[in-house]
């Protein structure tokens, strides 16, 4: 949907590698501004590895990764904090702190990471936890609401300061199939509402044909990305085997 929209984010060369351990090589993709990209491929690939390279938790062994041109692996300081500000991200757990309401939740980072005044910041928690359907929730505890309202007050603290970039790591993980396509619509509508660019893991192959413009398969087998591309163009025209198997569970093409 997007061929014509800037380069938000741009991976260029990326080695991902622990100790001697190779967990993928030679990584390079581009996201577009607007675009919902999946990271996808087997388990133990190294999805979730890069997508904390991504963020700036690790540091690639080699390569670059850009943001609007400027390089996050070698950026320092305040350069850095401005570009990882821009940031939010909903880890597969959700984690939010249990000992504090869904509002206290939200307002962490605003108190966190801004100056607004108390009736501000309880305005900007009932707007956020409005926008992914919890109004009237904010005095709730996480454990006394469902595994799909978690992740949504984890995607209302994920947005508290309108980031202009959201990454996920495998959302759908623990819900059921109509949670899991609220939180596919949901994703939807944040990135048509807040104009950001979306990166997420996920194997959850139901929500990889819904939402995805474009994706990344990591080959556990050979280390390196295999295919690139819209995954329903990848599931008519890709020839490698290991994808045609992860889209089609395993199905034989006919
Ligand atoms: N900090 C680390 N130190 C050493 N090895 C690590 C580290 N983090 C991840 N790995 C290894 O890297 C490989 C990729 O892990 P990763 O969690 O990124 O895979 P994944 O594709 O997200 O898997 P899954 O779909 O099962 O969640 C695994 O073999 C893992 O053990």
């Amino acid at each position: 949907m997007t061929a014509l929209a800037p380069p938000r984010i741009e991976v260029d060369g990326l080695d991902m590698i622990f100790d001697a351990y190779v967990v993928q090589r030679d990584i390079s993709m581009t996201v577009h501004q607007g675009e919902i990209f999946v990271i996808m491929g087997g388990s133990g690939c190294g999805k979730s590895t890069l997508l904390r390279h991504m963020i700036g938790l690790l540091t690639p062994v080699k390569g670059a990764i850009r943001y609007d041109g400027d390089n996050l692996c070698t950026a320092v300081g305040r350069d850095r904090n401005s570009l990882t500000r821009r940031f939010g991200v909903l880890f597969q757990s959700g984690a939010l702190w249990s000992s504090m309401t869904l509002a206290e939740n939200v307002a962490l980072p605003i108190r966190t990471y801004t100056s607004l005044t108390e009736p501000e910041i309880e305005e900007l928690v009932a707007l956020k936890l409005a926008l992914v359907g919890l109004r009237g929730f904010e005095d709730y505890m996480p454990a006394e609401i469902s595994g799909g309202m978690r992740k949504r007050a984890g995607l209302a603290r994920a947005i508290a300061l309108d980031p202009d970039i959201l990454f996920f790591d495998e959302p759908s993980a623990g819900l059921d199939p109509i949670s899991s396509k609220r939180l596919d619509d949901l994703i939807l509508e944040l990135r048509d509402s807040l104009g950001a660019t979306v990166v997420i893991v996920t194997h959850e192959l139901a929500s990889i044909f819904a939402i995805a413009d474009n994706s990344i398969f990591l080959d556990a087998e050979t280390r390196t990305p295999i295919a690139h591309g819209p995954p329903k163009a990848l599931l008519e025209t890709c020839p490698e085997p290991q994808v045609q198997a992860f889209l089609r569970r395993g199905a034989v093409k006919r």
